[in-house]
């Protein structure tokens, strides 16, 4: 015998009993907040609760384990807002974006990797966002990895601020935050950052095209150039004396070199976000 057909009634009761369930889980994680603080508190960590490295396993670990009709995006995004408000509820914080970079994808990268709850401040530039984090640096500031104005050498000259993320923590074409954007925060708890990736600052003597291509021959890449000076993602297993080796053999010297930060490895997957 045929089961009667569902009606729209009973497909709503469903929904809302899910509803209800998703909101009591809500409601339990929240009740965790006041133990992460005290534990926090209890430990040697101290400052800003965010942790990027926690964070970028969490994103990963959701992405690959993600299957049913819901987009991709719209899961990644929803958790994203959970993450960053358990975060802001912890200790509040502010971010800080440039309008440089294109002031409709930074805030676009701000809302959707923060949500809504976590104050969003535009600045006119990159050096702007970093003065903004100087003076209260438990917020943070997104600053796009391809900006210009060798921002980066105000990190070197300040080691009490650092890159300490890398966003989106897991890339696929069509995200809807594309924009490659690094997360600059004070001085992280220990253990808080991913150090898969190092960012190195150096003055050079001697750069040439074939300096450019020796760094990626190393396997590291030249992020940007700022007069003499140059921003170099080096991953955490090749050592910077290999580096410094192969640029000496292409006629290159680095000098007065400075770490500025560091984060989890480059992640991607190919299924779109949106289907
Ligand atoms: O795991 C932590 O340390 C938390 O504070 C929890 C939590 C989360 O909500 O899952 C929030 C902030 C951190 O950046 C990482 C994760």
């Amino acid at each position: 015998m045929n089961r009667p057909m569902e009606t729209l009634d009973d497909l709503r009761r469903d929904i809302d009993r899910i509803d209800a369930e998703m909101h009591a889980l809500l409601i339990e994680r929240g009740s965790i907040i006041d133990r992460l603080i005290a534990v926090k508190q209890g430990s040697t960590e101290s400052g800003s609760a965010f942790r990027p490295k926690r964070e970028a396993d969490m994103m990963r670990a959701l992405l690959a384990r993600h299957t049913g009709h819901l987009p991709l995006d719209t899961v990644e995004s929803i958790w994203r807002v959970i993450i960053s408000t358990f975060t802001y509820v912890q200790a509040p914080y502010r971010v800080h974006g440039a309008a440089s970079g294109g002031a409709a994808a930074e805030r676009d990268v701000a809302r959707f990797h923060f949500g809504f709850t976590v104050p969003y401040i535009e600045h006119s530039d990159a050096e702007a966002v970093i003065a903004a984090v100087a003076e209260d640096p438990r917020d943070l500031g997104l600053i796009p990895v391809a900006a210009d104005g060798g921002w980066w050498r105000m990190l070197a000259r300040n080691s009490a601020l650092q890159v300490i993320a890398r966003l989106p923590f897991v890339e696929r074409p069509g995200h809807p935050a594309a924009l490659a954007t690094f997360v600059v925060g004070g001085t992280p708890a220990p253990g808080a950052t991913a150090d898969d990736v190092r960012l190195l600052v150096a003055e050079t003597s001697g750069w040439s095209a074939a300096a450019n291509s020796m760094v990626a021959v190393v396997g590291a890449e030249v992020l940007a150039r700022h007069d003499t000076a140059v921003l170099i993602a080096l991953p955490r297993e090749i050592e910077l004396k290999r580096l410094e080796d192969g640029l000496a053999a292409s006629g290159a010297q680095l000098e007065d070199t400075a770490w500025i930060g560091s984060h989890a490895a480059r992640h991607s997957v190919d299924t779109a976000g949106a289907s």
